[in-house]
């Protein structure tokens, strides 16, 4: 697998998840959407991902086809040591209910016209649960999300905030038992007051369950912070996996650095790319660029970088880079 844009961790590690070559394509009538190409990751037991890259990179539909929702164009996504492609229905859904997603819009997550009482049950019937312990097990699972039942188990949606449906939305998901949580923008339709607490509910629900968590956001500095390793896509693909520890002085692709110099620090000068970024549009991924997909917007670019597609090599120990022009 090498070069194929896998985290490469040691061969001894044991995985939660392990995504190999991921394709996902869109037939458009322009032609096809390239979103995500040939993706890997390698996610270790109570580890965060974070994934990172501005709108229209990838990130959703790469997410979603870890959920196989829908299944990818092609790829292979493994739980533990269960491959999801190819599954019948039966067996996907009780695969699935291992791997939850957390989305952006928690509101549009829920039924309406449920209770919540009811939408934290929704997936239970697998395990067979009912009576006096299922209304315990709901009311312990909204208390672990901070939420007092008495208050909210009877009410519906719109009779909550946007940070107590996004609660719900993750109370759910742990009914479930999960080992894998794919939270996509999970914050960024609250309100700022309230994304900090759903964060560190994030972040101890990760660790109060072992979860192991992929974390996709736009926002620098919220991946950074709540993410173990951090994979920076650009127009579908991978161009750095880097340790968040640090990274703000230790990123080498000039993509990692202009996504870092968005955000104000005293570091900004370590980060900025060595020379202007070119202000263009981000290509279409009808048609990207051949070699290097960051090579139009590039200060660094060369000749090589269209003729050739920059393969991820391990620059540091942990970080990994696609890029032809720098060095570690
Ligand atoms: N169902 C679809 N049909 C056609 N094109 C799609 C579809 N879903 C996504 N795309 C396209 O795929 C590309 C990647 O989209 P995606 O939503 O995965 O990116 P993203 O990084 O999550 O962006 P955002 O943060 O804005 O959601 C975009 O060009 C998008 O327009």
């Amino acid at each position: 697998m090498a070069g194929s844009g896998t985290a490469h961790l040691r061969s001894d590690d044991q995985r939660a998840l392990t995504v190999e070559n991921l394709v996902v394509e869109f037939p458009v009538s322009g032609g096809t959407v390239h979103a995500v190409s040939d993706l890997s990751i390698d996610l270790l037991p109570r580890e965060t991902l974070g994934i990172l890259g501005e709108s229209g990179c990838g990130k959703s539909s790469a997410g979603r086809a870890l959920m196989q929702l829908p299944s990818p164009t092609s790829g292979n996504v493994r739980l533990g040591d269960v491959e999801l492609t190819g599954l019948k229905p039966k067996a996907m859904r009780e695969a699935r209910a291992k791997m939850q997603m957390i989305m952006q819009d928690p509101v549009s997550a829920l039924n309406p016209r449920r209770k919540v009482k009811d939408l934290v049950a929704e997936g239970l019937e697998i395990w067979g649960f009912s009576g006096e312990d299922r209304a315990k097990f709901i009311d312990d699972l909204l208390r672990s999300v901070g939420l007092d039942p008495d208050v909210v188990r009877d009410r519906r949606p719109h009779e909550l905030s946007g940070g107590q449906c996004q609660r719900v939305c993750i109370a759910r998901s742990l009914a479930m038992d999960p080992d894998v949580l794919i939270c996509d923008e999970p914050v960024s339709s609250l309100d700022v007051s309230v994304q900090a607490q759903v964060l560190n509910l994030l972040e101890e629900t990760r660790e109060r369950y072992d979860l192991s968590m992929i974390f996709i956001a736009h926002d620098v500095a919220v991946v950074k912070n709540i993410s173990d390793r951090v994979m920076v896509m650009y127009l579908g693909k991978t161009c750095e996996v880097i340790p968040s520890d640090g990274m703000e002085n230790k990123a080498l692709h000039p993509y990692t650095k202009l996504l870092l110099t968005s955000v104000p620090s005293a570091s900004d000068a370590a980060a900025a790319p060595s020379g202007p970024v070119k202000a263009v549009e981000l290509p279409s991924p009808l048609n990207p660029p051949s070699g290097c997909r960051f090579r139009t917007r590039c200060p660094l670019a060369t000749e090589q970088c269209a003729a050739e597609e920059p393969q991820l090599r391990e620059m540091r120990p942990g970080q990994f880079v696609a890029c032809h022009n720098v060095e570690a």
